[in-house]
Formats: C-alpha cells, sequence, structure tokens
C-alpha cells in the first residue's frame, strides 16, 4: 500500500480544474439534504405509486443476480470455478480487438491486486490507512485531513473509494460518519472490522514523569480512558484530528512533555519510541469501517450480505419504530444495528410523483438501521417495501458483503 501527504478541501478545488469532465464533477458534487433544486434518486419516497418504481428496481436488481448466477453455474460446470475468462485468448497475428464488457467492469466491486485509490481521514500511520490496507490489499491510500474530503475525493473522482470508520465497540457509534453518508451520494459497498491495538508513544528519551499532556483522537482517548488512570496519567486529554496526527505532531514539534496514543506503525514513522503497548480498555477493541464507492454493488445471495438503510417519518411515535421492526422480525431478519439520530432544523428533499413533485420535509429524528440480509432476498424485498409504507423518507445506504473474519483479540501486529 503506497501513503501520501493528506488532501485537504482546497487540493480538491484545484483538482476539479484539471478534470476531463467537470460535467460529470459538478453532478457528482450535488449535496443531497440541503439542495433544493437537485432531487435524489437515493430517496425513496412514500407514495404507492414510487413504490412500483422501487419494486421495479429491486426485480432488475435481482434478474441481474440470477443472470449472473447463472453464468457463475455454466463456468462451474466446466471447470469447476466461477471464470472470467470467456473473452477469446488474443494471438499475437490478430489486432487487438476491443475487449467485451463483464459484469465486473460494470460494478464496483472491490479490485483486489489493482492500484484502486482509496481515500481515509487522517495521516499515513492511522488506523483508517490500515482499515483501507485490509479493504483493498494492494490499494494506493488517499490521506485526507477531513472526513468530508474523503467523501469529496470520491465524488470529485480523484478516489475510487473512501474508507471510513462508523462504529467502535467501545465508543460506539461515529455520528459524523452517519450524517455525511445522509449528505452524500455514496454508496456502501463493503465493511472491514479492524482490531484497533492502541499504544502510547513519545520521543526516545521521554520518561512517563515528564508527561503533561495525552493527545490523540477522542475516540482513541476514550478506549484507553481506564488504563491511562491506572498507568497514573492523569495528565490533561487533548483531542485532535487523528491518532497517528498526534504522533505525527509531537515528532516534528519535539514535544518531551507530551505523548500520543496510535498505533505501532504511527511510532515507526514518525521516530517515536512506545511507552506502553496494549493501552486499550478492552483487549476486544474493535473500529467497524465501511468501503463507500460511486456506484452500489450488486446485491448477491451465495454469501451472507449485509444492508443498511436510513428512514424517518414525520408524525412521531413508538408504533412506526414498533411497525418497522416487525416487518423484520416476521421475516426473522436479524438487526445488527439500530440508531437514532437528532435532525432538526435540516430538511430532506422528499421526490415524490408527477403530481406532488419533490417537497423538502423536516424530520425530528433519523433512524439508521442495519440488517443481515441482501437485497437480492425477497424476504429484505418486501420487508423494505412495507417499511416504506410506514415511513416518509427511506434510503437505502448500500447492501454488501458482511465481513466475516473471525473476531480476535487486538494485536500489536494490527
Ligand atoms: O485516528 C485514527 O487513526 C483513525 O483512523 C480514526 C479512528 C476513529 O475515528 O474511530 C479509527 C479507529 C480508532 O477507533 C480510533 C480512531
Amino acid at each position: 500500500m503506497q501513503s501520501f501527504a493528506p488532501f485537504s478541501s482546497l487540493d480538491l478545488k484545484s483538482l476539479t480544474r484539471l478534470t476531463p469532465n467537470p460535467t460529470r464533477l459538478l453532478l457528482q458534487c450535488a449535496s443531497v439534504s440541503h439542495d433544493a433544486s437537485n432531487p435524489t434518486a437515493a430517496q425513496l419516497p412514500a407514495q404507492a405509486s414510487r413504490r412500483y418504481e422501487w419494486q421495479s428496481a429491486c426485480a432488475i436488481l435481482a434478474s441481474k443476480v440470477v443472470s449472473q448466477q447463472q453464468d457463475t453455474e455454466k463456468s462451474d460446470a466446466v471447470n469447476g470455478h466461477p471464470s472470467l475468462d470467456l473473452v477469446p485468448v488474443k494471438s499475437n497475428s490478430a489486432p487487438a480487438l476491443p475487449k467485451p464488457l463483464t459484469i465486473a467492469d460494470l460494478s464496483p466491486a472491490p479490485m483486489h491486486g489493482s492500484q484502486l485509490r482509496v481515500a481515509y481521514q487522517g495521516v499515513p500511520g492511522a488506523y483508517s490507512e490500515a482499515a483501507a490496507g485490509k479493504a483493498y490489499p494492494k490499494c494506493e491510500a488517499i490521506p485526507c485531513d477531513q472526513f468530508e474530503v474523503a467523501f469529496q475525493a470520491v465524488e470529485l473522482w480523484v478516489a475510487d473509494r473512501a474508507v471510513l470508520p462508523v462504529e467502535n465497540s467501545l465508543g460506539g457509534s461515529i455520528h459524523r460518519n452517519y450524517d455525511l453518508l445522509l449528505r452524500h451520494r455514496l454508496h456502501i459497498v463493503g465493511e472491514v472490522q479492524l482490531p484497533v491495538h492502541h499504544c502510547l508513544l513519545a520521543l526516545p528519551g521521554v520518561r512517563r514523569e515528564h508527561l503533561r499532556r495525552v493527545i490523540s483522537h477522542p475516540q482513541a482517548l476514550s478506549q484507553c480512558e481506564h488504563t491511562l488512570t491506572q498507568m497514573g496519567l492523569t495528565v490533561a486529554r487533548e483531542a485532535v484530528d487523528d491518532t497517528a496526527g498526534a504522533a505525527e505532531y509531537i515528532a516534528a514539534n519535539a514535544l518531551r512533555d507530551t505523548a500520543a496514543i496510535a498505533s505501532a506503525r504511527a511510532a515507526e514513522l514518525y521516530g517515536l519510541k512506545v511507552m506502553a503497548d496494549g493501552i486499550q480498555d478492552d483487549s476486544s477493541n474493535v473500529t467497524r469501517f465501511v468501503m463507500l464507492a460511486r456506484e452500489p454493488i450488486i446485491p448477491r445471495t451465495d454469501r451472507p450480505f449485509k444492508t443498511s438503510i436510513v428512514f424517518a417519518h414525520e408524525k412521531q411515535g413508538t408504533s412506526v419504530l414498533f411497525k418497522v421492526l416487525s416487518a423484520f422480525a416476521f421475516r426473522d431478519i436479524s438487526l445488527t444495528k439500530i440508531e437514532s439520530r437528532p435532525h432538526r432544523g435540516c430538511p430532506i428533499r422528499i421526490v415524490g410523483d408527477a403530481d406532488t413533485g419533490a417537497t423538502a420535509k423536516h424530520f425530528e429524528y433519523l433512524y439508521y438501521i442495519d440488517f443481515e440480509a441482501s437485497m437480492a432476498e425477497a424476504r429484505a424485498q418486501n420487508a423494505l417495501s412495507e417499511v416504506q409504507e410506514f415511513t416518509s423518507f427511506l434510503r437505502v445506504l448500500g447492501s454488501y458483503p458482511m465481513d466475516m473474519t473471525p473476531w480476535a483479540p487486538s494485536s500489536p501486529q494490527d
């Protein structure tokens, strides 16, 4: 994996001037929830007529899955493996003919082995960089100074994917990224669970009694809170943008009274010493990252999939939530997440039918749900069409393969 200095929003502005396709960039740039003139197809309306459209979209997706499965079955009959080698082998004498597009060309499924450009928030040595490497092992990792910049990097075609933390086993949800998922139009195309193994880093020669403060990403500070206190380090804690950025800051400013919470790789990269290893309060400290792309992937049924949605309803009360949950419960679909986010003061555009047009609606709360089923499954499609009936706003954030890596306590190598 390669690493570079972080991208900022300024870099992205200058890059847009170089783009060969400015119209496309402008379209990709459009923000969802604030832009009253730009309807979004990803927002699903409540009206029954639109429900029909959504069901047809599901049917198209499902039929693509079936044809893809049939292709796989055909090739399986020949050699026992799904084959992508249906293109005739080029002979030396024959002219180079254009290669027919395959389903892989149309789907932004992970292209392991190629130089995929993956945006992450932070500087080299950040856990997000490690997550990018786990998701796409040979990728070119592109550091960005903010989460928002990572979203924009993909929207502006500077990067192919973004990898962003959404949840930690100790600290809970990373709300900023849920809010950004709604505001941008990217699709979740995968997830990775990364065991997070924190170290206390300082300049060589610095001892514990010299320390006056500990700096790190707020999530990392909270994940090590008790251990630091147990170590007698009751000094000031200060939040910075990312863990590796904290290490870089100490090195760049030769700070002998400050320690950083970051990875062992950050210590190596910035010439710091590991004062304490494995200082997370829980050895099973895991952060879940999602991979984002401009296009959704085609959901499949041949491996476990997860689907993430967000919905809202104008009338508050328990009954809507109860009905939504029952749509999943009656179909035996397990939920792995349910999260409510206050959403006052920021209207969401609801795309109506030809008569009603688009309207901006205010919702007090948004609900995020992850469930264990693929959008290619009839039970998931039926559950969602029911959810759509009960709610005023529904958007599918993505249907993607689950990270099935068996859990293991975090170790220094992670
Ligand atoms: O600061 C980093 O290194 C990050 O990648 C960010 C982040 C986060 O946002 O939660 C990622 C994983 C850890 O949980 C701590 C920090």
